[in-house]
């Protein structure tokens, strides 16, 4: 069974991308979102995703961003894929695919099994999906909250397109979640984190190594 593919979201700095590469991971994700500690400009961003070693995926992470955005986006900064962590339409994923020749990740909140249809919805048009908590009332983020969800709704589930189980992973539960979803894919972004924002290059290690473990 190949290895657990591991995204770690919300890089700020050359040094938490370098600990990133070296522990293992498969993706780098650059949020671009202004209300989170995570934000980085796309000046930022170029500089930091030439840093990024090849064959390692470098993942914009937007929220209901406009065509003008997404064209300086696109335009300044090396990308892999696009992470659209909004309420975008399926039509608004497919039109984003389209215009930018990128794949395409469309991030999903569950809750409760009736959510699950949103994940048949999604796979008609998106690469990828991000199946992730819904964010806490009061919070400011459509994700990177830290939130533990019922993984058991992402319980061995075969759905048609590739999936990264993300929300609430540390380098503590990410092997129970791991064995209880069989998920081939994760992400983090709290959980490897001494603070909102600023990433412990010790966890990310600690982290991909539990989620290969
Ligand atoms: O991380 C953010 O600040 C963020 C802001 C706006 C939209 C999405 C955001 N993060 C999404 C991610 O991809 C996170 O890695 C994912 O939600 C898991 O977060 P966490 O529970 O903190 O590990």
């Amino acid at each position: 069974m190949p290895d657990v593919r591991v995204k770690i979201c919300g890089l700020r700095d050359s040094a938490g991308i370098q600990a990133a590469a070296d522990a293992g991971a498969a993706y780098v994700g650059f949020v671009f979102f202004p209300k989170s500690p995570r934000n980085v400009s796309i000046a930022d961003a170029a500089m930091l995703a030439v840093q990024v070693p090849i064959g390692v995926a470098k993942v914009a992470l937007v929220v209901d961003a406009n065509d003008a955005f997404l064209d300086q986006l696109t335009a300044n900064v090396p990308l892999d894929m696009i992470q659209l962590h909004g309420a975008e339409t399926p039509e608004r994923v497919s039109e984003v695919r389209a215009k930018y020749g990128l794949p395409v990740m469309k991030a999903i909140s569950l809750s409760s099994p009736e959510d699950a249809h949103q994940i048949d919805v999604y796979s008609q048009v998106a690469d990828q999906l991000l199946v992730d908590a819904k964010p806490p009332a009061g919070s400011d983020l459509p994700g990177g909250n830290g939130h533990e969800w019922d993984w058991t709704l992402a319980r061995r589930k075969y759905w048609t397109r590739p999936w990264m189980l993300a929300g609430g992973l540390t380098p503590e539960n990410v092997a129970r979640a791991v064995d209880l979803t069989g998920a081939r894919q994760v992400d983090v972004s709290s959980g490897v984190e001494s603070a909102k924002g600023i990433k412990d290059h010790e966890l990310i290690h600690k982290f991909v190594k539990a989620a290969q473990a």
